[in-house]
């Protein structure tokens, strides 16, 4: 079937979801090890073994200064934190399982927007 032409009020509306979705896993309890930067100084070996660090603060700044162009680039960005969580920590760590139940809950809530 022929694709929907996106209009900007679309983009608008990806924008609100990308906003709610932000503030949801902000608030998850086991958002704790995702807030903020990873302080790479004091984690030995991170910065050479994580090529793209991100956190949910920094999402926060790129959708305040509109840097993702619709939902799809925002969900590329939260799947970068919990890609980076899995390759530095272990499964069955405190981190590791906090970053398995946030993907789990952000699969579930942005596939209900669809
Ligand atoms: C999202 O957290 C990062 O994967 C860093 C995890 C980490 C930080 C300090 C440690 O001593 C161990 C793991």
């Amino acid at each position: 079937c022929a694709k929907k032409a996106k209009t900007p009020k679309d983009s608008n509306n990806d924008l609100a979801a990308c906003r709610m979705l932000l503030s949801e896993l902000e608030a998850h309890q086991d958002a704790w090890p995702f807030l903020s930067p990873v302080r790479h100084k004091s984690v030995p070996g991170y910065r050479k073994v994580i090529k793209k660090p991100m956190d949910f603060s920094t999402i926060k700044e790129k959708l305040t200064n509109n840097l993702y162009l619709n939902l799809e680039t925002f969900i590329i960005d939260v799947n970068l934190v919990f890609d980076n969580c899995q390759k530095f920590n272990e499964d069955d760590s405190e981190i590791g399982r906090a970053g398995h139940r946030m993907r789990r809950f952000f699969d579930k809530r942005w596939t209900e927007l669809l």
